[in-house]
């Protein structure tokens, strides 16, 4: 398209619409939208209707120079799609980001986007949805100049869910590569009715457009948002035409955790050089999510703009419960299908790990509750009712490891995925005290694990609950203290055994859901810690920060750096993250200001082991 053409099209667009999530129209000047049936309430979040012209999704504005758009894209600069438009030649796309929406998509794009083999169209052209009739030239005309060596991409997240799609991307070229970013069907969910609420604030709730019935829990198939989580029913229609080898799914819970693992397997897929590595990204303490780093070629910001990463509308713990129980069987049947777990479950804790413990050598957790609890406060007698599951060894493996020069890692924020719903006490059987805890009791409607270490043999030399006559004699397991309940945050801490004697021992657990508790999809919550003066041999008590991004990261903040502890009772010896996934390098470091001493000390986190932890 000559320049002029391109004029002409962008003063055009001023009188286009384009289709919001809600199937209605936005109107950019004088409306051009075909009328859709009229519906109201939750119809109207059911349909789309056609729009002349492809727009940016709402909140999801296009990128400069883009032809079909009238609001800026949020651009992260370090894209390559800033040279000469006048290099190369407009091809139709070899790869197509083709859903799911809400499911992180923008970020993949934007992330692909800076390979230099790669250029992108930064607006959704909806061609193979909504625009198809205007035929493959005028498609073409949208896409960014590529050279011979470059891959033409465009995302629409809708393609996935559209009927029609599969044989029209066939038709255009067998050949294209697919890509389908899939997260928590649940989340997603909720992420899309968010979206839509924050154009639409008169929709009726989520809890009642996710049922048809909801006491009897039947779920309202027909409302988009449940529907497109419904993943396998819609990939069926994409096996029929291309094969699985040819569908590249990214999680987007990974790709939050892991962006550079993810985008690894994404360059992998379509064939090009890893250019975008960890090098690429820092983790964004304030946005809640990875960025992209300044590069020489970019020194614009690069998070994503403010429609990504809204903070969710609080629903009812028990319709969450209800959804995940429905997609249950959906996401197994999409695991088998794709051949790879993604974890889209999310409903239990699979991980355990452990992190710096120098001494112990096994330890057993027992699992001794897990129940769904809905709404009602539960007692110690509930608990105790609950049969125990699971035994775990963790073997201590720091000795082999620990001649090993730690790795290096430029960033001190790191961060981990958690799963719902996990409260774990270093309390031994006698659970009644957390079960009776009235603040554990405030927690309703969730799933709760809780967890018991209930013994640990520690290595010669060490105390040992089992071997009372060792230098541990007499000494308990410290009652837990559960440290603070933000909705469905609990932090809970202690020390491993008296907490006087062993004040490097720390035992670290992090639940966190997704809640109301998260402007700017983030929650800072106070910790409260206990202080150790040895000398003085009295406990204060001091609160520290740890943020919570999400349902589904977690990161120490920075204020452990600049906390007045004492280097030796701040070090976390042992961390127990319970999750999904977690993208620890083998060594954290984290730098302390020694109080005494004024010196900058670093203090490192190794992870030592992790163990898979099921329950049924
Ligand atoms: N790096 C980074 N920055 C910001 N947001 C990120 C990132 N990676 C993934 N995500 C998640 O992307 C979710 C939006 O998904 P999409 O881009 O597919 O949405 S859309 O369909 O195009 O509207 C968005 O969903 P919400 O958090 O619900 O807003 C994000 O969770």
């Amino acid at each position: 398209m000559g320049l002029r053409a391109l004029g002409a099209l962008r003063t055009r667009r001023t009188l286009l619409c384009c289709c919001d999530d809600l199937g209605q129209s936005r109107l950019l000047g004088a409306p051009r939208c075909l009328r859709g049936p009229s519906a109201g309430g939750q119809k109207l979040l059911q349909k789309s209707r056609p729009c002349d012209l492809p727009g940016p999704t709402p909140g999801e504005p296009s990128a400069p120079g883009a032809p079909a758009a009238a609001v800026p894209a949020p651009r992260l600069s370090g894209s390559n799609h800033s040279g000469s438009p006048k290099l190369g030649t407009k091809r139709l796309p070899q790869a197509l980001i083709v859903g799911v929406k809400k499911g992180g998509t923008r970020a993949v794009l934007e992330f692909i986007r800076v390979h230099p083999d790669v250029r992108a169209l930064g607006t959704e052209p909806h061609f193979f949805d909504r625009n198809y009739g205007r035929g493959l030239d005028w498609y073409r005309s949208l896409m960014p100049r590529t050279l011979e060596s470059q891959i033409t991409l465009e995302k629409t997240p809708s393609y996935f869910v559209t009927q029609e799609a599969p044989r029209r991307i066939f038709n255009m070229s067998r050949d294209t590569k697919l890509i389908v970013v899939v997260r928590n069907p649940v989340t997603r969910a909720i992420s899309d009715y968010t979206q839509t609420l924050s154009k639409k604030p008169d929709i009726p709730t989520f809890e009642g457009l996710s049922f048809r019935n909801r006491t009897l829990g039947v779920v309202d198939v027909s409302w988009n948002a449940i529907r497109i989580g419904m993943y396998v029913l819609h990939l069926e229609s994409w096996l029929r035409y291309f094969p699985l080898a040819q569908i590249h799914f990214v999680s987007g819970e990974r790709l939050i955790t892991d962006p550079a693992g993810e985008m690894g397997r994404v360059q992998d897929f379509l064939g090009i050089k890893r250019f975008i590595t960890d090098k690429h990204f820092y983790f964004n303490k304030t946005k809640g999510f990875p960025c992209l780093k300044k590069t020489e070629s970019s020194l614009l910001p690069r998070c994503l703009g403010k429609s990504k990463g809204r903070t969710h509308v609080q629903i009812d713990p028990e319709v969450i419960d209800q959804l995940r129980e429905f997609y249950r069987p959906y996401n197994i049947k999409f695991y088998e299908t794709v051949g790879q777990d993604f974890r889209l479950l999310n409903a239990l804790p699979t991980r355990v790990c452990l992190f710096n413990y120098r001494h112990l050598q096994t330890m057993e957790l027992r699992l001794v509750n897990f129940r769904v609890l809905h709404g009602a406060d539960h007692t110690a007698k509930d608990i105790q009712e609950m049969p125990s599951t699971k035994h775990i060894n963790i073997v201590d493996t720091s000795e082999a490891l620990r001649s090993e020069e730690p790795h290096q890692t430029p960033e001190r924020s790191w961060n981990w995925s958690l799963s719902s719903s996990v409260v774990i006490t270093t309390e031994a059987p006698e659970s009644q005290s957390l079960g009776g805890s009235p603040k554990v009791t405030q927690r309703s409607g969730r799933k709760l694990l809780l967890a018991s270490v209930i013994s640990a043999q520690r290595k010669a030399g060490q105390p040992s609950r089992d071997n009372p006559s060792s230098k541990g004699e007499g000494r308990q397991m410290k009652s837990p203290d559960l440290l603070n309940i933000y909705n469905n945050v609990i932090i809970y801490q202690t020390s491993y055994q008296a907490v006087s004697e062993a004040p490097r021992a720390r035992l670290l657990c992090v639940q966190s859901s997704l809640k109301e508790r998260h402007p700017a999809f983030q929650i800072t919550v106070q910790l409260k810690k206990k202080i150790i003066q040895k000398s003085l041999g009295t406990v204060n008590e001091q609160y520290q920060s740890i943020s919570v991004y999400s349902d589904m990261t977690c990161s120490f903040s920075d204020s452990y750096r600049n906390s007045s502890v004492e280097t030796e009772d701040f070090s976390p010896e042992i961390i127990f993250v319970m999750g999904l996934e977690f993208n620890f390098n083998q060594w954290q470091h984290y730098a302390h200001q020694d109080e005494t001493t004024g010196e900058a000390q670093r203090v490192s986190l190794r992870m030592l082991q992790c163990a898979q932890l099921t329950t049924d």
